[in-house]
């Protein structure tokens, strides 16, 4: 089922929903199994799996290093076709530009139609970790603008180099992505609230957020956009403090900002363990927050550890 229908079908109940990556090429899926499992209680109606961009690896070679590019994390379609199977939950695989060629990006959304899945999260996907700014594939795409436009051509029936009349197939239903802390590389929030809604009137049903640790930021950003006229579904993504380091490595790899309160609360601790009970605790709060203003989906990115979120989503579901 598409998101925008579970979201109709919920009637105004908040739904619970998690992001996980792809297991390290050549691990079991059982450990991912055994980090989903104690989610699936709290019944989400869909699990969203992401693309990991190919990266330079060094090998040696006859005494020298040989440099090969490779995806450390691949196989995010056939997790998907996985975890409906096992759990009978619809799964959203994260489409990227990066890495891809619209042709590849073709073939990937036509295994997605005979896997019947009918909903993909459409993104540009971050630099490369070796490069500065991200340099769109060859014969790839450079925005998500452009990837949205290629998955509502496919709906429509036209694909790159054919034309299918009445295909008889159903829609996709496109997530993509929003900033309330605006995107890193974007001059201002406004500028990139407009790249929204370029996004919205191409073809996107529903906005995942980027994290964001005040509560603040993503109302203010939901009143921006509505009041630009975009009226589709917004989830709040939302990160559980983990460990101390997550106080440099988030606002570096994410450009978000940490309240003070939850800096200090986090410095104060003693240990990870203590860091993870402050990280849970704010999530907490911040959900119940965020369901009594109503928000559809509580989207938590777990990124395939399920202790956490399934202290959270004790609380909440
Ligand atoms: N749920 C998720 O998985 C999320 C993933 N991300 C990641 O964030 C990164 C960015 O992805 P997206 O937001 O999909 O990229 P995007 O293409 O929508 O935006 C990227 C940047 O380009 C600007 N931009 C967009 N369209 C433009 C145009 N036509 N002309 C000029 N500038 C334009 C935007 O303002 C923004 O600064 C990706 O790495 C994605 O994987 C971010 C948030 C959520
Ligand atoms: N720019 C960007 N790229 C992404 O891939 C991405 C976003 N933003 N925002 C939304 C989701 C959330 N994602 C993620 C990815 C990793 C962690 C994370 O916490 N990872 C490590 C630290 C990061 C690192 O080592 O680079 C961790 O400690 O768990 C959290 C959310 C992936 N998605």
């Amino acid at each position: 089922m598409k998101i925008t229908d579970h979201i109709k079908k919920a009637n105004g109940e908040t739904l619970f929903s998690f992001e996980i990556v792809p297991p390290v090429k050549g691990k079991s899926i059982q450990e991912l199994y055994n980090n989903i499992d104690p989610l699936m209680e709290f019944k989400p109606p869909f699990i969203d799996v992401t693309t990991s961009r190919e990266e330079y690896v060094y090998k040696e070679k006859g005494g020298l290093l040989e440099k090969k590019m490779t995806r450390t994390r691949p196989g995010t379609l056939g997790i998907c076709a996985s975890l409906k199977h096992k759990y009978d939950v619809d799964t959203v695989p994260h489409v990227l530009c990066g890495g891809f060629t619209k042709e590849e990006t073709e073939y990937l959304l036509v295994d997605c139609q005979y896997l019947e899945i009918e909903n993909v999260m459409a993104l540009r996907g971050d630099a490369r970790k070796e490069e500065k700014y991200f340099t769109p594939t060859k014969g790839g795409h450079r925005y998500a603008t452009e990837l949205v436009e290629q998955i509502q051509n496919i709906n429509q029936g036209n694909y790159l180099h054919d034309t299918i009349e009445s295909s008889g197939l159903g829609s996709f239903c496109i997530g993509v992505a929003g900033y309330p802390e605006k995107h890193m590389e974007a001059p201002s929030l406004q500028s990139d609230l407009k790249r929204l809604k370029q996004k919205v009137e191409l073809g996107a049903d529903y906005v995942v957020t980027q994290m964001f640790f005040d509560n603040q930021k993503f109302f203010d950003f939901v009143g921006a956009a509505r009041e630009m006229g975009i009226d589709i579904p917004i989830i709040p993504g939302i990160k559980p403090i983990a460990v101390k380091r997550h106080l440099q490595l988030l606002p570096h790899v994410f450009s978000i900002d940490l309240p003070q309160d939850l800096i200090d609360a986090v410095e104060a601790c003693q240990d990870n363990k203590a860091v993870r009970q402050v990280g849970v605790e704010w999530a907490i709060q911040q959900s119940k927050e965020l369901r009594e203003a109503g928000v559809p989906v509580l989207h938590y990115y777990s990124m395939g550890k399920s202790d956490n979120v399934k202290a959270i989503a004790k609380e909440l579901f």
